[in-house]
């Protein structure tokens, strides 16, 4: 079973203007709302090529319910612990080709609630696959994740990572099986610049040797992406196209990524579905469907080096 763990989900409320005046009333052209945090994100993605997961995380007040009830209705299983405060609200604000992000504060995890959630992880078994994602609650220490994928490894299942700061930096101590952070993390993380495809090989593999993570997918917007991993070492370029909304092309390409994980078994394909799920929600108005990116994989090229 595969469950997708949000420690702080989010509405995501995504609102459109021609130009963006600060200090000024302002009005939408049009906004929507959706239920958002990276780790739901990916539940969203697997469902739509068909693949079932659990979404667990932290969930509170009206905007919780929203969230959950858009799960409900999308058939997606969630069994979230319940919080009195209410889950943040993050705008996306898309003006004049540009995308701005606030995203809001999270809400107070007290121990009852944490240990709540611990005793759900503890119910997991050898051959799980856990999606850890996102930003960590304030509340929580910075080694949250590192002490969740420890847990985990020790019963056997796979980890997978996607946050970034000082809990990744923390959480890739206890080598989680794979990960997938940006160019600009991947350089935050190293405390470094990364100037060109090299430099990014170079810290990937860093990542791969000396952390002993068996897939580190760097990914790198319109320039498509890095693998470095048990499947070798290879540059995969992203699909040409225009970008419509970027948000949860990251998510995608995680979901994307264990898609092809899993019906393949082969880092190669799954790093390209990895590339084609984030290029196909880049440019569509929200998430990508499965066609979507399986018209887009025959442009994905490869090149190992
Ligand atoms: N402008 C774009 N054109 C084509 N593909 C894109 C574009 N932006 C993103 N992608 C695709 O999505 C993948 C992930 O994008 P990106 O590197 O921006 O992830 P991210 O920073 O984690 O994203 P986010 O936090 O916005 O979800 C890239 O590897 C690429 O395949
Ligand atoms: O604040 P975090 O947890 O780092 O990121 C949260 C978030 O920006 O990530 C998703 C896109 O990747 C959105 O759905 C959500 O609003």
């Amino acid at each position: 079973m595969i469950y997708t763990v949000t420690l702080n989900p989010a509405i995501d409320y995504v609102v459109s203007l021609d130009a963006f005046h600060p200090g000024e009333v302002n009005r939408s052209a049009s906004d929507y709302k959706e239920a958002g945090g990276k780790g739901i994100n990916v539940s969203r993605v697997l469902d739509r090529f068909d693949v079932s997961t659990t979404a667990l995380g932290f969930i509170g007040g009206f905007t919780g319910k929203y969230i959950t009830d858009y799960l409900t209705d999308m058939n997606i299983e969630h069994d979230f612990v319940s919080l009195q405060q209410d889950t943040r609200i993050n705008v996306k604000l898309k003006a004049a080709g540009e995308e701005s992000e606030v995203n809001g504060v999270s809400p107070t995890i007290d121990e009852e609630a944490y240990q709540t959630f611990i005793a759900k992880l503890e119910q997991l078994k050898e051959g799980d696959i856990v999606v850890l994602a996102g930003s960590l609650p304030s509340s929580l220490p910075s080694d949250t994740y590192k002490e969740i994928v420890a847990m985990l490894k020790q019963k056997g299942v796979m980890t997978i990572l996607d946050t970034s700061g000082t809990p990744l930096t923390e959480a890739l101590k206890a080598s989680p099986a794979f990960v997938k952070p940006n160019h600009h993390e991947l350089a935050e993380l190293f405390d470094t610049e990364v100037k060109n495809d090299a430099d990014v090989v170079t810290l990937a593999k860093r990542l791969h040797e000396e952390q002993q993570i068996d897939h580190v997918l760097i990914s790198m917007a319109k320039d498509g992406a890095i693998y470095v991993g048990t499947g070798g070492v290879m540059k995969l370029s992203a699909p040409q196209g225009t970008a419509v909304n970027s948000v949860g092309a990251g998510d995608s390409a995680v979901a994307g990524f264990i898609y092809g994980w899993q019906s393949l078994e082969n880092a190669e394909a799954a790093a390209k579905y990895a590339v084609a799920s984030g290029s196909a929600t880049a440019f569509s108005k929200t998430l990508c469907t499965k066609e979507e990116v399986e018209a887009l994989l025959p442009t994905v090229s490869i090149e190992h080096i």
